[in-house]
């Protein structure tokens, strides 16, 4: 473990403990099992029926999955992988898919983040930008704090010359009922360092990740 950014902190997940809020179920899975069968009532339907007899676990088990990232371990994501290198040139994931739930409606957004970050002396495994993404991902959101999320635990990680993320997705909430603009993509950026402060790097990240939005 190479993780050495601050030296009175020794874990990830000491320096990031302000980012990642974490949660403790305080009723029981039988509770939770059983909201799921009143909504079911409320909606008309018949809890008891052979195709919904064991839907309020499913949904637990799908919505527990799907907020997952509450509890996920950021030491435990990141194995070590944070490692000392002497590089200084734009490091780019793109098209690292998201699947969050929108904290107004629990309904999904789905869509793409791009992150990039210039390094100071610290490099990360590439697959561990996405599994930062994944684990903020995996939270009831609005958009521009998933975004601002990846950002500032990168940044807190590495310590790098700078951090750029940029997240286009869809809202199911916007597509599926309320206002239903199924073409509608909702783009959010958050630039830390040299991309706040020099527009060329920006400029430069921007023209790597062009391209249309849409799904695969
Ligand atoms: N800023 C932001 N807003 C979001 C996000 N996800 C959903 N929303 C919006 O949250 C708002 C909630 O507005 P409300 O008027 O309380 O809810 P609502 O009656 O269901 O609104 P409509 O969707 O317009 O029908 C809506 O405008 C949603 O589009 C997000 O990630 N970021
Ligand atoms: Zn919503």
């Amino acid at each position: 473990m190479t993780l050495s950014i601050r030296p009175d902190l020794t874990s990830a997940d000491q320096v990031l403990s302000s980012l990642t809020a974490q949660k403790q179920p305080k009723v029981t899975e039988a509770e939770m099992m059983q909201a799921v069968r009143t909504l079911l009532i409320g909606l008309g339907e018949d809890p008891d029926r052979e195709g919904l007899k064991d839907t309020p676990k499913r949904v637990m088990k799908a919505l527990q999955f799907l907020t997952k990232g509450y509890t996920d371990s950021l030491d435990e994501l990141l194995n070590g992988a944070v490692f000392t290198e002497d590089a200084n040139e734009m490091v780019l994931v793109r098209d690292i898919d998201i699947f969050s739930s929108c904290e107004h409606h629990i309904l999904p957004i789905i869509g793409r983040a791009h992150v990039a970050y210039i390094p100071n002396g610290k490099v990360i495994g590439l697959s561990k930008i996405a599994r930062i993404c994944e684990m903020y991902g995996r939270r009831l959101q609005v958009q521009e704090r998933l975004t601002t999320q990846i950002a500032d635990a990168l940044q807190n990680l590495l310590k790098p010359q700078g951090v750029a993320v940029v997240v286009e997705a869809t809202h199911m909430c916007m597509v599926m009922r309320g206002v239903q603009k199924p073409g509608s993509w909702t783009v959010s950026s958050a630039m830390r360092g040299v991309f706040a402060e020099d527009s060329r790097t920006r400029e430069e990240f921007m023209n790597l990740i062009r391209h249309n939005a849409n799904f695969h």
